[in-house]
């Protein structure tokens, strides 16, 4: 079995280092509490530049709590707590001294219910560009424009810029939010099962925009459908009750897992 940069024998970790994979995020002993329930157990792995990866896991695991810790959002609520090392590149993202409004442009999130603001398409896009720089109209046209372009909305979207955001379809919704993220230029992208929401149409143009967008960002996906995750990811990481289980390429976890849990839940055996 070869080992990643990091040992831990509980987690069964099938990644080379050698391919050249580059960590963007690293979670190394991260262990997280909502008052004395400890939710996650000794967390440990990598988020690859460039290259999408899937959380999978019964209902309860920890998915989304681990994605949450990665920008910090459970800030946002009191009696909740991380202890261990996550580094986004060198920079150690639980620090207290982090910059949250900062953190949050880098690793940018897009929830599982599509939350467009109450605004018009083009201001769902511009408020959050305006947060962070202070840009003549022309050019906040253009960024605007961009960030429809790559979330695949531009076309259905040019003509009704002043249309209120609330007004699309949730599949156009979803690919706004995705747009409004994109445009704060964030280098990871969080996706907390982002076509739960979603018909099969909007949720295979959802899939193809996250391969798109992996040429850019590196990319994190919680998702409880296996065929999602086996379509979209190059890694996967599957999660049991708060520990990270088995971590690996996204074809070997789903053809030869080398745990017995991994193989029941990936065969619809539980969860
Ligand atoms: N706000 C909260 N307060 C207390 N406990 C919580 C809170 N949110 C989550 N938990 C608990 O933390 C554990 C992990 O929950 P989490 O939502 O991260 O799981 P998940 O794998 O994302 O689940 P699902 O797939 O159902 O969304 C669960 O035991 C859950 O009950």
């Amino acid at each position: 079995m070869t080992m990643a940069t990091f040992t831990v024998p509980t987690v069964t970790n099938t990644v080379n280092p050698a391919e050249g994979l580059v960590d963007k995020v690293t979670v190394k002993n991260l262990d997280f509490f909502y008052g004395d329930h400890r939710a996650l157990k000794n967390i440990n792995v990598s988020l690859y530049e460039g290259k999408v990866t899937a959380f999978i896991g019964p209902s309860g695991c920890g998915k989304s709590t681990l994605l949450r810790i990665l920008n910090r959002m459970y800030d946002l609520y009191p009696n909740q707590r991380a202890t261990g090392t996550v580094r986004l590149d060198n920079d150690d993202i639980l620090a207290p001294s982090q910059d949250l409004n900062l953190l949050r442009a880098k690793v940018g999130m897009v929830f599982q219910k599509p939350t467009p603001f109450p605004m018009t398409i083009y201001e769902n896009i511009a408020f959050g560009i305006r947060l962070y720089e202070k840009l003549p109209k022309s050019e906040l046209d253009g960024r605007v424009q961009h960030a429809l372009e790559r979330a695949a909305l531009w076309n259905e979207v040019k003509d009704k810029l002043g249309a209120n955001g609330q007004s699309l379809s949730g599949g156009q919704q979803q690919r706004l939010c995705i747009a409004r993220t994109v445009a704060v230029r964030p280098e990871v992208i969080l996706f907390d099962e982002p076509c739960s929401a979603l018909d099969p149409i909007s949720t295979a143009k959802i899939e193809e925009l996250i391969d798109e967008l992996k040429e850019d960002y590196t990319i994190a996906i919680v998702t409880h459908n296996m065929q999602q995750a086996a379509r979209v990811s190059d890694f996967t990481a599957f999660m049991y009750l708060g520990e990270l289980v088995e971590y690996g390429e996204t074809t070997k976890i789903f053809t030869a897992p080398n745990d017995r849990r991994t193989q029941d839940y990936i065969t619809g055996r539980f969860g």
